[in-house]
């Protein structure tokens, strides 16, 4: 049977459950499979996930740049489950939804391995979209704000398609995600599998990784160690950052809602590099001093996401502004990196 959905035609009816998921086994319970789910942005959501009772939780993770230590809380748990897989590799599991998180997602660890960051892309979401076929599961891909590249567009609109370099060094990442999300569409329209795809702009919190080299968490740490907060030249470029609590209320709005996206979930408060700098330095340590350091060619120079779509379709937005947020996140840099307020 066709069906319109968000203006897109899809050809045919959402494939049916599993048969097993209606024989004498069956649970009431909700089975979620969190791909990437030890990682920063997955294991918040897996925390979320499990406190309703309702919820089974399977984590998929090859523990690149996630860890066990993530999820050291739900280890054991009889409703938990946590398996060592990488996506470019089919997986077999009866599930009823997945969040698609799998991929590196700092530039620097993308860029580390980029054949394997593409593979991971268009190999992982192939397999993911061919299980959400195989057991009638709902499929949420998380994209990104790099697809709309370096933006001629300011804000980002879902509607824009983008100014991507096709071969520069971060293709690997942001061609990789356009291609992820056009499987979603095909699944979509050839075989009816339900999708939701959510356009994640830039997100911090408690959980990145102290070395992930991304701007909030190197900043944080520089200032900590008492080191000058690196700003990549020329600092004028900006950023809109989303606290991970908010980033992980929108992503499951997303999947429980009733529209394909993609939707962009991201904070619209924009920020220079050197503002978001000299507003770390006054919270953390107004004795550190900023420095400005090279910058790769390929950085975009703004991003700020239109957020119209997700506020009208799903009733979010965001809540936690970056002055709220950033002195929880320090709190658990302090705690990691064994540093004590004076
Ligand atoms: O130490 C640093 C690190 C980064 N930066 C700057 O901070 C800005 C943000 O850089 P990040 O590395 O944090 O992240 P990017 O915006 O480049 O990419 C991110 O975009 C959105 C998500 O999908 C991904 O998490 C990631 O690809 C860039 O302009 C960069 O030049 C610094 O000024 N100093």
């Amino acid at each position: 049977m066709a069906k319109e959905t968000n203006g897109v035609h899809r050809s045919k009816s959402p494939p049916s459950p599993s048969p097993l998921r209606n024989s004498k086994f069956f649970q009431s319970n909700m089975r979620i499979l969190v791909t990437g789910g030890a990682g920063f942005i997955g294991s918040h959501l897996v925390d979320r996930l499990m406190e309703n009772e309702k919820n089974e939780v399977i984590v998929a993770d090859n523990y690149f740049t996630g860890s066990k230590d993530n999820l050291r809380k739900w280890i054991g748990h009889p409703r938990f489950e946590l398996i060592r897989h990488d996506v470019t590799e089919p997986l077999l599991v009866e599930v009823d939804q997945i969040y698609h998180l799998a991929c590196p997602a700092s530039p620097i660890f993308y860029k580390y391995n980029p054949v394997k960051t593409i593979k991971t892309n268009v190999i992982g979401t192939l397999n993911m979209l061919g299980l959400a076929k195989r057991v009638g599961a709902r499929i949420l891909l998380t994209s990104t704000s790099e697809v709309y590249g370096d933006p001629l567009e300011h804000p980002q609109t879902e509607s824009y398609w983008g100014n991507v370099n096709p071969i520069g060094v971060r293709s690997c990442y942001d061609e990789g995600k356009r291609v992820a999300e056009t499987l979603m569409f095909d699944y979509h329209r050839q075989h009816g599998i339900e999708i939701r795809i959510a356009r994640i702009f830039n997100t911090y919190g408690p959980r990145m990784n102290i070395d992930d080299g991304r701007v909030v968490s190197n900043f944080i740490a520089q200032a900590l160690r008492g080191e000058a907060l690196t700003v990549q030249a020329p600092g004028t470029q900006t950023r809109s950052f989303c606290f991970v609590s908010d980033m992980v209320d929108g992503l499951i709005r997303l999947m429980e809602g009733a529209d394909t996206g993609p939707i962009n979930i991201g904070n619209p408060g924009e920020f220079t590099m050197m503002e978001l700098a000299e507003t770390v330095k006054e919270l953390v340590d107004p004795n550190v001093e900023v420095k400005i350091v090279d910058n790769t060619p390929d950085d975009p120079r703004q991003r700020k996401p239109d957020i119209t779509k997700a506020k009208e379709l799903l009733g979010w937005e965001p809540k936690i502004t970056l002055r709220k947020g950033l002195p929880l996140m320090e709190e658990d840099f302090r705690n990691r990196l064994g540093v004590h307020r004076k």
